[in-house]
């Protein structure tokens, strides 16, 4: 089945739509795309098999709500026991529920910086939750600089957009940055019909009306329960992960896209 994409413009209207027409709220969307976000990390940067240690995951927050899908992935990370994060937010928003969503993560002592740590090596993955569809023009400064910093051997996951490409064209700015793993969220965008790498969809929420008003096709039921039957074979032989990974299949899953 093919997934439709969305432009830069279809995706700010929908997300509107969502917050209006069935009733949804900023926080509860936010919620549920960042635990996606935190789903898709378990799954591309598993855990290590030895239980005492933890994975190093540096999540880095942009402005806006892309930002606050990474503080709210942050704090689910630390709730599945396996994963160290530290937040890099230079510029915070000065919205109500962002300052709560910070204070949710220092109540977990999840470290939050102003600016990247000298030791991105030192990290198994690094989430970039710089920028999504609202993302414009080329990246101004201190996003530019951070930008530049990951492009090397550390893993990146990218939140919704890979950050500084052009939400419908990609990477218009040259600025070589290629994430390893991308997370869609609703629907993706058409900018990640240039991306090769491992990708998720994320962010289920959408009522049947609203996905064929936009144009995107969700999997069929059959096609989901032949996938859920292979995932189930696969990671229920891990009992210990057995209740995580069946949050894992029913808020994200695999896209497989028809060109
Ligand atoms: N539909 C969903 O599933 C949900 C998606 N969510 C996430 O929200 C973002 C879109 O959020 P928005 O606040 O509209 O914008 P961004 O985060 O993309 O960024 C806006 C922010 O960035 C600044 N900015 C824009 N261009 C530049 C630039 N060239 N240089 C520097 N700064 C720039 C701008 O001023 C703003 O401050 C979506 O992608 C999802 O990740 C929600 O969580 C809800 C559910
Ligand atoms: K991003």
């Amino acid at each position: 089945m093919a997934t439709g994409y969305l432009n830069a413009v279809d995706a700010a209207a929908l997300d509107v739509e969502l917050m209006s027409t069935p009733g949804f709220s900023l926080e509860q969307l936010m919620e549920l795309a960042g635990l996606a976000v935190a789903e898709a990390v378990y799954q591309g940067i598993p855990s290590l098999s030895d239980s005492t240690k933890k994975r190093k995951i540096l999540i880095v927050c942009g402005p806006g709500n892309n930002g606050g899908d990474g503080l709210v992935a942050a704090r689910h990370l630390y709730f599945f026991s396996h994963y160290d994060c530290v937040i890099v937010y230079p510029k915070r928003s000065k919205k109500d529920h962002f300052f709560n969503l910070v204070k949710q993560c220092e109540d977990v002592d999840i470290p939050i910086l102003d600016e990247m740590p000298t030791d991105i090596d030192s990290y198994d993955a690094i989430v970039d939750a710089i920028f999504g569809f609202s993302f414009q023009g080329e990246p101004r400064e201190p996003f530019a600089s951070i930008l530049h910093q990951l492009i090397d051997d550390v893993q990146i996951i990218s939140v919704d957009v890979p950050s500084g490409w052009n939400v419908d064209e990609g990477d218009m700015a040259g600025l070589g940055f290629v994430p390893d793993i991308l997370i869609s969220l609703t629907a993706p965008k058409l900018c990640s019909k240039q991306f090769t790498g491992r990708h998720y969809i994320g962010g289920r929420f959408l009522p049947p009306k609203m996905a064929k008003k936009y144009n995107i096709q969700v999997r069929n039921k059959q096609m989901r329960s032949i996938l859920y039957i292979i995932t189930s074979y696969i990671y229920d032989r891990y009992a210990d992960l057995q209740e995580i990974n069946s949050l894992t299949r029913s808020h994200i899953r695999f896209l497989f896209i028809q060109q």
